[in-house]
């Protein structure tokens, strides 16, 4: 293959199928068949790009149509990359690259300042501008004794809810989280019936179905959960895995936490994907109990269009920093702008001016929804600070109140 034969297109519906052949090839998968319809479907509403050597399809990437939570609450167009394959022949010879490079040139044709992806290895995706948005942590817990908490649960009731009337009871709630959450993708009915809680866990099928258990009327917090019973031959305690759990306060996520940790015939609860703040980290009284077993990325983003994305997000204080930035893909990103923002106003134009702080456009990703500070980033040796304070100025203008997080992973 020359990169003159390669060529990029968008993958019509009817080719659907050879994009889930490559995907499965590369993924090491052979889903049953109700899940490979499903596949098929999602696929259906997605952008879909391959890479084609001659009329073979060699490369396959598609991108769900989301929108994601960015800070202040508003809502931006963001496609999910997602299904990226490329054939194990045709592998190191910039397949991937041509791809990212048409699906940029595709948001911007779209208008969408964002595109993000959950990373299969964290290694591909900063050299196409990814940086990770935000954070997770797996959180478990031994639950052979009570869970010792330092705050008294809710004593509302809770209630198991049917999973088929769980949609409707659990959406305008969750809706309402991504509104204080940046980093929150909107979940569709069909996002939350085939994800969230489809009957059988694609990974480990010996779990329950799913289960959800709510709080309080009007609702005061839920939880999305599976069980799995103990193995005598092993000694493995029955689990319980936290798939969701949202709470309007600490004494509701304290009410939910109790009920999950005192089910009978388990003795350890898996959490995963919980945010980085998690008040349950603060409010558990034995850390030896509750403890965080891995942090890693979750969401990583790219900003498309950088002024379109920094004019979307609000600002915790003001902010008058002259930021030089690189942008190897999308040159509009690159050059020197003045960003002078405040709770009242915004302004990113290009300027002349001396930079206060130079960085690559994945750091800007990095920093953008308030996970990691750009303080951070320059001790890291990442951004370089040319004006002292420049970027205590900038972290404290994009201050959040809470860490992004992102629990949906595609
Ligand atoms: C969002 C998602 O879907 S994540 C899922 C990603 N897909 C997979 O992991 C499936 C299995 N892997 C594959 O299909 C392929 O190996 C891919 C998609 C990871 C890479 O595709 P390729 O066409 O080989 O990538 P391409 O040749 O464009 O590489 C571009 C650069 O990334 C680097 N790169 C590619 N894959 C990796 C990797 N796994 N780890 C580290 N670097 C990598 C290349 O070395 C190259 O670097 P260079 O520009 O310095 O030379």
């Amino acid at each position: 293959m020359s990169a003159r034969s390669l060529q990029i297109r968008d993958v019509p519906e009817s080719q659907i199928e050879r994009g889930l052949a490559l995907a499965y090839l590369v993924f090491h998968e052979n889903p049953e068949s109700d899940r490979r319809k499903h596949h098929a479907e999602v696929l259906a509403d997605c952008l879909r790009l391959g890479a084609y050597d001659g009329d073979e399809l060699v490369g396959f990437a598609a991108a769900h149509p989301f929108s994601l939570s960015v800070p202040g609450g508003a809502d931006l167009p963001c496609p999910g990359l997602t299904f990226v394959s490329v054939a194990p022949t045709h592998r190191r010879r910039g397949v991937l690259s041509s791809m990212i490079s048409a699906l940029l040139d595709r948001c911007t044709q779209r208008g969408a300042p964002l595109v993000s992806l959950w990373a299969s290895e964290a290694a591909i995706y900063g050299r196409f501008g990814f940086g990770p948005g935000t954070y997770g942590a797996t959180v478990e817990i031994d639950t052979r004794r009570p869970l010792a908490l330092r705050v008294a649960p809710d004593e509302s009731p809770l209630r198991l809810v049917d999973v088929a009337d769980a949609p409707a009871l659990l959406a305008p709630y969750f809706a309402e989280t991504r509104t204080r959450r940046a980093g929150r993708i909107a979940r569709t009915d069909s996002w939350w019936r085939e994800e969230w809680l489809v009957e059988k866990d694609e990974e480990d099928e010996d779990l329950s179905p799913p289960r959800v258990v709510a709080l309080g009327d009007p609702l005061a917090g839920y939880a999305v959960y599976r069980t799995k019973p103990g193995d005598e031959d092993t000694h493995a305690q029955g689990l319980v895995r936290v798939d969701d759990l949202e709470a309007d306060t600490p004494e509701a996520a304290a009410a939910l936490w109790s009920f999950l940790t005192a089910i009978d015939l388990t003795g350890r609860l898996r959490a995963w994907g919980r945010p980085v703040d998690d008040p349950l980290l603060l409010f558990a009284a034995d850390r030896d109990q509750v403890r965080v077993t891995e942090s890693s990325p979750s969401l990583w983003v790219r900003l498309v269009d950088v002024r379109a994305a920094l004019a979307a997000r609000t600002w915790a204080a003001p902010v008058d920093v002259v930021l030089a930035v690189r942008d190897d893909q999308v040159p509009a990103n690159a050059g020197s702008f003045r960003l002078i923002a405040s709770p009242e106003g915004f302004s990113y134009a290009p300027t002349g001016d001396a930079p206060d702080l130079s960085l690559e456009v994945r750091d800007l990703a990095t920093a953008y929804m308030g996970a990691t500070s750009v303080g951070s980033l320059v001790r890291a040796g990442l951004v370089v600070q040319h004006t002292p304070g420049a970027a205590s100025m900038f972290d404290a203008a994009l201050r959040t109140e809470l860490l992004p997080h992102t629990v949906d992973a595609f």
